[in-house]
């Protein structure tokens, strides 16, 4: 007899966790259940409480629990192993069952629940082995002895978590069924944790989105919609339920990766509101957004792998995966690699940071040897302050509003002429000009353009400009071609084409991802908008307005990309603790912001079910003595680290400093390599530069990154936000001001919530505000 054996994922989860002595008997007790379920070494038998699940021996001290999911026309079976538990963890009333919105196959685990919250609920846990504890581990008061409080004013009865939501509407949601009267009991978040800790996914997801303050339509739109199974549901067959469950069969490919005891490196399981992201159809472009750490970049990877596997033989590239910063593309290409595994699926990927890929485009349509050397935005504005100082109108305009003018209202807007230049809407550019103003305005600008021009440099906002021209007028004559040969019936277009080059003229890509959306250029979007034909699945764009960190504020509609109706927001985090994203919410407080569109973006529901120690915040009287604080934080927290991870030994990447401005990062560095004894790397364009421990870097450049821990040092007064760049903003031109203040806040909040378990942030002097301000109701 053979038996078709799985593996419920959260099981596995749990399984890797445990040593590695336990998981090689696992895997001895899965080939022996595969010969023969019956044989009577393995003991398989029935709980009472709930006749679907069977408990077997893996061995003195180990249960596998399981249930059958079926037999196939030959008579072989079908089983799951829901969870692998120590033999004392086992209760009679464990319980798996068909969710009636999903159709999956869950498995409930009331014994990591508080007694408390047991009792409340009139539930007691009945062990499945005589010798095993008498009830479930309880992290409650004691009842007896020392710390027991007979005498203590019995406290006023709290209200329930979920006041005001009924029986019904959770199980509306998708709750299962034995959580629902245990959750509506609970008064206490420690317990609710507990509860969602033994609850599957989309209890998990409905219960903390309610108490998070979700509304139940909200709920029901992103959580429950995002999972609810098309098929007609039968709550018995359990068969059916097993091919819409994520399982693993359990075969020799786990054997070895239980045997080589990585797991991280070897799979993320997708969580069903991200997977049905990925395999899903669009009819035109998609969006998905979310807060930090809420898996759109893994969402956008995986999306990439399963575009690329439905991809016709061939050696081109109709693949884009494409970002904003240039030290995150390889970081996405490793992240990939590991991801897709086959070379000959990942050479169908082209991966480049947006500038590198505007910079192809502009070299492929210039004139040989006339490519313009690229500049960054200080040295065009020391070139536009010659200019203004040649013609002698230093004291007329700020050069910033000048540069800002250009970029974002003429360059953002292609304008040509001056003509055009005066009736173009100036929208949220704060100050308004008039007529002379704007003639004035032009002929300056004229002029430093000419002067880039003559030196053969161009800024990258002027490449990217550029780029997207010459890439619309390459979809305009694919347009034309193919409305050509549609007029005359489909036929081949050998004269024509041979007149003008076109016979191989065709969009680069057939999909584009983007990471990091938030960060894009007008003139990229029209970019990668003119490289891909509009239609099905053509474009797939990640990102979260709340860490914008550069002043691009963009419409994707008016750019031709329309995603209505086919955005989604995930909204749980996987990398960051409730502490820490508690503390950096506190940042983003009373702020609105944009959803790429005209819409806002909210980061209502934004969860986290790990728990670590609540962030750190420290002041120092000086920068110096903030400098010594940092160097014992480190070294306490490589130490620590360093002792975790005695096998390997080396902590370099796991942790990091997060500073406001790059002279800061060069004080820290120094005093960090010379008095502090700690070897560092620096955060540059290119990556890390060097090869310490510790990486040290400026804010933004923190975007998309994780850490194990993380110290933000200079949070202080007047540095963040940074008081003597944007304070003369204040009164001239209120709108950049909010706009500053808004930069420094996402920058403060990338920074702290790249944390996955420890965060410290620390200042000199006074706080940053964003550290002390009230906290006011998000939106
Ligand atoms: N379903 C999942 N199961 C386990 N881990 C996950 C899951 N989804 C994401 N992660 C992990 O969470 C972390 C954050 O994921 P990712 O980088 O994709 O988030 P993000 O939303 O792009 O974050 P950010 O906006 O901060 O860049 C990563 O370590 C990733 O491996």
């Amino acid at each position: 007899m053979t038996v078709r054996l799985s593996l419920y994922q959260k099981a596995e989860q749990e399984l890797y966790k445990l040593d590695r002595s336990v998981k090689a008997k696992f895997y001895d007790f899965s080939h022996r259940f595969r010969e023969n379920p019956h044989s009577n070494g393995l003991q398989l038998k029935a709980l009472k409480g709930d006749s679907q699940i069977f408990s077997a021996r893996i061995d003195d001290s180990y249960r596998a629990l399981l249930t059958r999911t079926g037999t196939d026309e030959t008579g072989d079976e079908s089983w799951l192993v829901i969870a692998v538990r120590h033999r004392r963890d086992v209760y009679e009333q464990l319980s798996v069952a068909i969710n009636r919105v999903s159709g999956e196959i869950e498995f409930v685990d009331l014994s990591v629940v508080g007694e408390g919250a047991l009792r409340r609920a009139g539930i007691q846990l009945i062990p499945a082995e005589p010798d095993a504890t008498t009830t479930a581990e309880t992290e409650d008061a004691p009842t007896s002895g020392p710390d027991a409080q007979p005498d203590a004013e019995p406290a006023a009865p709290a209200s329930p978590l979920l006041a005001g939501h009924s029986r019904q509407l959770l199980r509306e949601l998708g709750v299962a069924e034995p959580l629902i009267d245990l959750a509506l009991t609970l008064t206490d978040t420690a317990d609710l944790d507990r509860l969602v800790a033994g609850a599957p996914l989309l209890s998990q997801d409905v219960l903390y989105g309610l108490a998070a303050g979700m509304s139940p339509d909200e709920v029901r739109a992103e959580i429950t919609a995002a999972v609810a199974s098309t098929d007609q549901i039968d709550l018995g067959d359990f068969g059916a339920a097993l091919a819409r469950t994520a399982v693993t069969t359990i075969d020799d490919a786990l054997q070895k990766v239980l045997e080589d005891g990585d797991f991280q490196a070897w799979k993320v399981f997708l969580h069903p509101t991200q997977a049905r992201l990925v395999d899903r159809d669009y009819n035109g472009p998609a969006r998905v957004s979310g807060g930090p750490g809420t898996g759109k970049t893994i969402v956008a990877l995986h999306r990439i792998h399963h575009l690329v596997r439905q991809l016709k033989p061939g050696r081109d590239k109709p693949i884009l995966l494409t970002t904003f910063t240039k030290n995150l593309t390889a970081d996405l290409r490793a992240r990939l690699t590991d991801l897709i595994g086959d070379p000959d699926l990942l050479a169908r990927v082209e991966i480049a940071h947006i500038d590198e890929l505007a910079y192809k485009v502009v070299s492929e349509n210039a004139l040989s040897g006339s490519v313009k050397r690229r500049v960054d935005d200080r040295t065009a504005l020391t070139e536009l302050r010659t200019v203004l100082a040649e013609v002698g109108q230093q004291g007329s305009w700020e050069t910033e509003f000048l540069i800002e003018e250009w970029e974002q209202v003429i360059l953002g807007q292609a304008v040509g002429t001056r003509t055009a230049y005066f009736q173009t809407r100036r929208a949220g550019r704060g100050r308004p000009l008039t007529r002379p103003e704007r003639a004035a305005v032009w002929k300056i600008l004229d002029q430093f353009t000419a002067r880039l021009d003559k030196k053969d440099i161009e800024t990258w906002g002027q490449a990217a400009e550029r780029a997207a021209r010459y890439e619309m007028e390459r979809a305009g004559r694919i347009q034309s071609r193919q409305a050509y040969k549609d007029q005359v019936g489909g036929r081949d277009l050998i004269h024509r084409d041979a007149e003008a080059s076109m016979s191989d003229l065709k969009h680069r890509y057939k999909h584009i991802v983007v990471d990091e959306a938030q960060d894009l250029r007008a003139a990229h979007w029209k970019m990668l908008r003119a490289m891909v034909a509009p239609g099905d699945n053509d474009m797939f764009i990640a990102g979260d307005t709340h860490q914008r960190v550069y002043d691009n504020h963009v419409s994707l509609g008016s750019l031709g990309i329309n995603v209505r109706g086919r955005s989604a927001r995930l909204s749980l985090s996987y990398r960051t603790t409730k502490e820490i994203l508690a503390r950096a919410l506190t940042v983003m407080s009373g702020e609105t912001y944009d959803d790429l569109d005209d819409g806002t973006d909210t980061l209502s529901g934004y969860r986290s079910v790990l728990h670590g120690p609540v962030p750190e915040l420290r002041g120092y009287a000086t920068w110096e003595e903030e400098l010594d604080g940092l160097a014992a934080t480190l070294r306490e927290w490589r130490d620590g680290l360093a002792h975790e991870n005695s096998a390997a030994g080396d902590v370099r990447g796991l942790i990091a400093v997060a500073v406001p401005d790059r002279d800061k990062v060069s004080q820290v560095i120094y005093h960090l390599a010379t008095k502090a004894g700690l070897g560092y790397a620096q955060l540059t364009s290119d990556g890390p530069r060097g090869d310490g421990e510790i990486h040290v870097g400026t804010m933004p450049r923190f975007k998309g990154l994780e850490y194990q821990r993380l110290v933000i040092v200079g949070a202080s007064n007047k540095l963040v936000p940074r008081t003597d760049s944007i304070d003369r903003y204040r009164a001239d031109d209120p709108a950049r001001y909010r706009r500053e203040l808004r930069k420094a806040r996402s920058m403060l909040f990338v920074a702290a919530t790249r944390a996955r378990d420890a965060l410290t942030i620390t200042w000199h002097g006074n706080p940053s505000p964003f550290l002390t301000e009230p906290v006011t109701k998000r939106n």
